[in-house]
């Protein structure tokens, strides 16, 4: 049995340049991996079939789910006839903005590459991630980086610099595609992306919060006010920052006192069920 960790990830930053002519959009963000993890246990079957278990509602156990297609993707590819299950222990919210069905997508493709000594580098597993979703080469990386394309095309950063990150959820669903659609050109080219590079690079906290920077938080704010009203709670509660990851509703604030992080955790757990205090992986 292969067991993989698959990491939930913050935009630090998500700019949106253009809408493209196949529908997409082209983007520039920078997302680093928290240490709030789903777990994938992988076991090979001698029958030709995808299982996949996962105890969580809202988490499809068929084709739709994230992993199912990895898995499929390698076994059409290589021609594999074995079979898998794939149970997900869920940790990361589901639809939350945090990538938890893309990691656990990147989390089956480097699970299947050991247990099949395919031999792929990340280069390829990436290249197969991103025909499954946007976000799922970056998860095969984790760490820090900049991406853009559509999310696929992806540039390794240093570690952003120490800090807590207390990420709240609150209880809605967004749909990305219609986040999407909303967003107008009075949006888009609206972040700084080379400020929060060379923040990073010079590992310096303050400017780092400075530039947290989503174009696509204030649609999803202008359609669910409880994600503004989050937002502001967190920073009342004495966050440096807070921003909107992805496309919501996750929001997540900064901090580099550990009780500061505990009093923002405790002012927000009364009123939000989802609410978890990590660190950034690097
Ligand atoms: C917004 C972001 C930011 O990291 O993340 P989440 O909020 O989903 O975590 C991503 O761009 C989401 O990535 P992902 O969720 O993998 O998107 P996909 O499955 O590829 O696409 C879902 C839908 O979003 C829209 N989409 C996605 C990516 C992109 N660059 N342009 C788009 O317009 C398309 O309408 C697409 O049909
Ligand atoms: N392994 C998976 N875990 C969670 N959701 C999944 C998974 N596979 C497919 N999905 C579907 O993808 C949708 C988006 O889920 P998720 O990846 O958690 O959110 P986001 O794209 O906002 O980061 C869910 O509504 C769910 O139906």
């Amino acid at each position: 049995m292969i067991v993989e960790k698959a990491p939930a990830k913050i935009n630090l930053t998500l700019d949106v340049l253009h809408k493209r002519e196949d529908g997409y959009h082209e983007v520039e963000m920078i997302m680093t991996t928290v240490d709030l993890f789903d777990q994938i246990q992988i076991t090979e079957l001698e029958e030709n079939t995808i299982l996949i278990q996962s105890e969580k509602r809202f988490v499809p156990d068929d084709y739709r789910n994230l992993a199912y297609q990895a898995a499929e993707k390698v076994k059409d590819k290589f021609n594999i006839t074995k079979g898998v299950q794939i149970s997900i222990y869920k940790q990361i919210p589901v639809a939350a903005g945090l990538a938890g069905g893309s990691s656990d997508a990147a989390a089956v493709l480097r699970g299947l590459n050991q247990l099949w000594d395919l031999h792929l580098s990340q280069e390829q597993l990436a290249e197969m991630g991103a025909e499954i979703g946007s976000d799922v080469a970056f998860c095969v990386y984790g760490g820090t980086a900049l991406a853009t394309g559509r999310g696929e095309k992806i540039k390794p950063l240093p570690s952003p610099p120490n800090c807590w990150v207390v990420l709240a959820k609150p209880s809605i669903g967004i749909s990305t595609r219609t986040i999407y659609e909303k967003l107008t050109a009075d949006h888009m080219n609206n972040v700084n992306t080379n400020d929060m590079i060379q923040a990073i690079k010079d590992r310096h906290y303050p400017t780092v919060c400075q530039r947290l920077a989503n174009v696509l938080e204030a649609v999803t704010m202008d359609t669910h006010p409880e994600v503004k009203w989050m937002k502001y709670q967190m920073l009342k509660s004495g966050a440096d920052n807070v921003l909107m990851s992805g496309s919501g509703p996750t929001i997540f604030g900064l901090t580099q006192k550990e009780s500061r992080a505990e009093r923002i955790y405790n002012s927000l757990r009364g009123f939000c069920e989802d609410v978890y205090v990590v660190r950034m992986l690097g």
